[in-house]
């Protein structure tokens, strides 16, 4: 076991963690000793500090200043980088493959001069290397891979990483100076995406997507039925969000978000490898689609040939009635 520190970039919303950090402190815990390194107003790191230790943090670096918020990304990138310099030599720093994750991993690595491993799905230590899994080509390939160069920043997708660290009672908050970049681009006004209540695409367990064969906006409406039926996040093809049929954040894929849920159903998408390249780590993929011949068929590991307006709806009506 390694006893070099691993940092994890603590996600966090309304004075709670995200349960993707719990995921990167879990795999932190194979790597060596987690240390969770939040960013956020004053008091944010003491708030938070029991949760983190009860997922496994033994560490808590608090980089704290009433701005926060007010940079995007950069803040981030320079708290990471304190972080790496207090630390020592971490074995790693650990990040969300969200967008903003793989956008501070490629910043903080060039800053580091360190090697960046993205939408990794697995972390061992092999000796005192740290070597990660991911899922490349669209998924039809798993890899494995070390930098050759630094500290490794890693960005981990969400729902690959199972099990949990070994919580720690109370973790040690130790509190970081980081310097304002006065040339970081400010933010004048944060608009956040209305969330719903549906949980978040990224991090979901179960997820509907809807594609061309879905035909309409008002026609996504069967998408969302039967992801709610689920409790889950509604997802859509390129080809629906370029269509109009439903908002761009929601687009599953290569240039969109990637997910890794238990269920992922897809309805009336044929499964172009750009789509799969965002799905295909799905634990159980089940397909409804009206061409027995469609792509999708390769990768799902339940397929429906049929029309998506007849068995969506049906789906969800079973559903529904087996919970009573
Ligand atoms: C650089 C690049 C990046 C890209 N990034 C992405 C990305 O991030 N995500 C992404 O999704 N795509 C991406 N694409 C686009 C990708 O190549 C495909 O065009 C897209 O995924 C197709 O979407 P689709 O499956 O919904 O549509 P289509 O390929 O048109 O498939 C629609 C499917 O619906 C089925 N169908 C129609 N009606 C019904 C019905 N009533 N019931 C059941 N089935 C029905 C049809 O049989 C068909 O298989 C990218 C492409 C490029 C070049």
């Amino acid at each position: 076991m390694n006893d070099r520190q691993v940092l994890v970039l603590a996600e966090h919303a309304d004075g709670a963690v995200r349960r993707v950090t719990g995921e990167l402190l879990a795999a932190a815990s194979r790597l060596g000793v987690p240390a969770a390194v939040v960013v956020g107003t004053p008091g944010t790191a003491q708030a938070l500090a029991a949760e983190l230790g009860a997922l496994g943090a033994a560490t808590v670096y608090a980089v704290e200043t009433p701005e926060a918020g007010a940079t995007l990304i950069t803040g981030e990138v320079s708290a990471l980088q304190a972080a790496v310099t207090a630390a020592g030599e971490p074995a790693a720093v650990l990040v969300a493959a969200t967008f903003d994750g793989r956008e501070i991993a490629g910043r903080l690595a060039v800053r580091l001069d360190s090697g960046v491993l993205t939408d990794v799905v697995g972390v061992a230590l092999e000796g005192d290397e740290v070597v990660t899994t991911q899922a490349v080509l669209g998924g039809s390939y798993q890899t494995r891979y070390r930098v050759t160069r630094g500290v490794p920043v890693v960005s981990v997708r969400g729902n690959a990483i199972e099990g949990a660290a070994t919580p720690v009672a109370e973790p040690a908050v130790v509190p970081l100076q980081v310097a304002a970049d006065p040339t970081a681009p400010r933010v004048l006004e944060t608009v956040p995406e209305e969330a719903g209540d549906r949980p978040e695409l990224g991090a979901a367990k179960v997820v509907v997507s809807g594609g061309r064969g879905v035909g309409s906006a008002d026609n996504f409406h069967v998408v969302e039925e039967l992801a709610d039926v689920l409790g889950g996040a509604v997802g859509a093809s390129r080809a629906a969000v370029d269509s109009g049929y439903y908002p761009h954040q929601f687009q599953v894929g290569q240039t969109g978000t990637t997910v890794s849920p238990q269920l992922y159903i897809a309805l009336g998408i044929s499964g172009a490898i750009q789509h799969r390249a965002g799905m295909q780590t799905s634990k159980t993929i089940v397909a409804v689609n009206k061409d027995a011949d469609a792509p999708i068929y390769e990768i799902a590991d339940l397929g429906v040939v049929g029309d998506l307006f007849t068995v969506a709806p049906q789906l969800a009506a079973a559903l529904k009635a087996r919970r009573g």
